[in-house]
């Protein structure tokens, strides 16, 4: 039996937390393959290491002092080594860090070395064989993973040591300039390490006992979902469930190996397991809810629109020759509404208003902002009638006004948009109709 873990942030902010990756750890032979994050919030109000090191580069990189950020980022890890009763010190990688700072080894490099730093106090503190992700990492030239090269990198690398820490988050070009994910990308590691090693499980363990059926941050005690599909699961992560990245699916789906969301702080929860089909019922209609803010929706009006042939093909181009993405794009007879990310819009708005104008010839265009998505997803939604009504009649009683609703043809999700303002009590009213009541 091999299992990869994969420690968040918040499992590895402190000595503490720590000591309890430890004892998970050690508790199993199988756990052999750890893959840890930058040390993330203590509390509330703490800053993850990854943020510290952006705003240390920063700093750097406006010719600013950035010793004191520097050093206080070496404080928590030494915090860290003393509170573990470790000897080893970390001046020397300090010393290193600083002179490629003033280098401008690039942001990425910055980022990653949280990732790096907390490996070898893992790989100290567990006795396991360090192995730093740039060497089994590739990313090609243009910044994108290069996923066969890498497999190859891990599973030559890997076949070698039956117990490793690899730190997430990062890798490298074949040059050897150090690349990172996005943001919580070291689930992104844990996958790919899964694979190369074909582990039996990928054990994924945060700060909450599974993944919830909505955002805690939300709904307070929302219960935690017991098996969900890696479909159902892209649909939430991709929508917003930030406890998995929403790439980490692939490479782990790819052969079939199931991700088992974990609670660092109460190990004897059996978390979520992902799978690739099941034929375990799911104990509600829905399996989850998750949202995103920051929505445009560009509602284009033009009387026999539905006649004109070539209309939809002539303003989606306007949104692809100015780099935009669509979210979604529920259409009428003589209106179409595209929905369109704010950050991504905002600054083209008038370009692509003036290229819609040109290239369609609308009768009227028009633009509101502050909306937001929410999908409610469940593979028990085909077997069950009547979820949309319930769906709406939830959010009358709330008095939320829906403004799109788009059912995939999938009848895995359903996706409603609502104003921003209504967005939290949106979700409220949704889990407490198929969660609480259950009517
Ligand atoms: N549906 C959900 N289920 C569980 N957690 C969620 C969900 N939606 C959002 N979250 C948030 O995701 C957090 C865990 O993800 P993250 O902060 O990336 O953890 P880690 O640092 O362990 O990688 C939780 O603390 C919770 O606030
Ligand atoms: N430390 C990186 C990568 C990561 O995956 O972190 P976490 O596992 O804490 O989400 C970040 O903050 O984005």
């Amino acid at each position: 039996m091999k299992k990869v873990v994969k420690f968040g942030g918040s499992s590895l902010a402190s000595a503490d937390q720590f000591q309890k990756a430890g004892e998970i750890i050690r508790s199993e032979e199988s756990r052999r393959y750890v893959v840890p994050s930058a040390p993330g919030k203590r509390f509330s109000r703490d800053t993850k290491v990854t943020d510290m090191l952006y705003n240390c580069y920063d700093a750097a990189m406006g010719k600013k002092d950035f010793q004191d950020i520097l050093s206080a980022i070496q404080d928590r890890y030494n915090e860290i080594i003393e509170g573990l009763g470790l000897t080893i010190s970390l001046n020397e990688e300090f010393k290193i860090i600083r002179e490629n700072f003033i280098k401008e080894a690039g942001r990425d490099y910055a980022a990653s070395r949280g990732e790096y730093l907390n490996g070898i106090i893992m790989s100290a503190y567990l006795g396991f064989e360090f192995v730093d992700a740039a060497e089994v990492i590739r990313f090609d030239e243009d910044g994108t993973l290069n996923d066969t090269v890498t497999g190859k990198l891990l599973s030559r690398r890997l076949d070698k040591t039956e117990f490793a820490v690899i730190p997430g988050f990062y890798g490298a070009k074949r040059d050897g300039t150090i690349v990172t994910f996005s943001r919580g990308g070291s689930d992104i590691t844990g996958s790919l390490v899964a694979l190369a090693i074909s582990a039996d499980v990928y054990e994924n363990w945060t700060d909450v006992s599974g993944f919830l059926i909505a955002d805690p941050r939300i709904v307070r005690d929302a219960k935690s979902i017991e098996t969900i599909t890696y479909k159902e699961l892209r649909e939430l992560s991709y929508m917003g469930a930030s406890v998995l990245h929403e790439d980490a699916i692939f490479p782990v789906r790819k052969a079939g190996i199931p991700i088992n969301i974990r609670n660092t702080n109460a190990p004897d929860d059996e978390g979520t397991l992902i799978v690739e089909s099941t034929c375990r019922k799911p104990k509600y209609t829905i399996t989850g809810i998750a949202g995103t803010d920051g929505f445009v929706a560009v509602t284009i009006e033009k009387a026999m629109m539905n006649s004109e042939i070539g209309f939809c093909r002539k303003v989606l181009q306007v949104f692809e020759d100015n780099d935009i993405s669509i979210e979604h794009m529920p259409s009428g007879i003589d209106t179409m509404t595209i929905f369109v990310h704010k950050d991504e819009f905002e600054e083209k708005e008038q370009k692509v208003l003036a290229g819609i104008h040109s290239a369609a010839n609308p009768d009227h265009v028009e633009l509101e902002s502050d909306l937001s998505l929410i999908a409610i997803v469940g593979r028990g939604m085909r077997a069950n009638r009547g979820t949309a009504g319930r769906i709406f009649s939830a959010l009358a009683h709330a008095h939320i006004n829906v403004k799109m609703i788009d059912q995939g043809s999938s009848e895995l999700n359903i996706i409603v948009g609502v104003r921003h303002d209504d967005f939290r009590s949106a979700i409220k009213a949704l889990y407490e109709i198929f969660v609480v009541t259950q009517i």
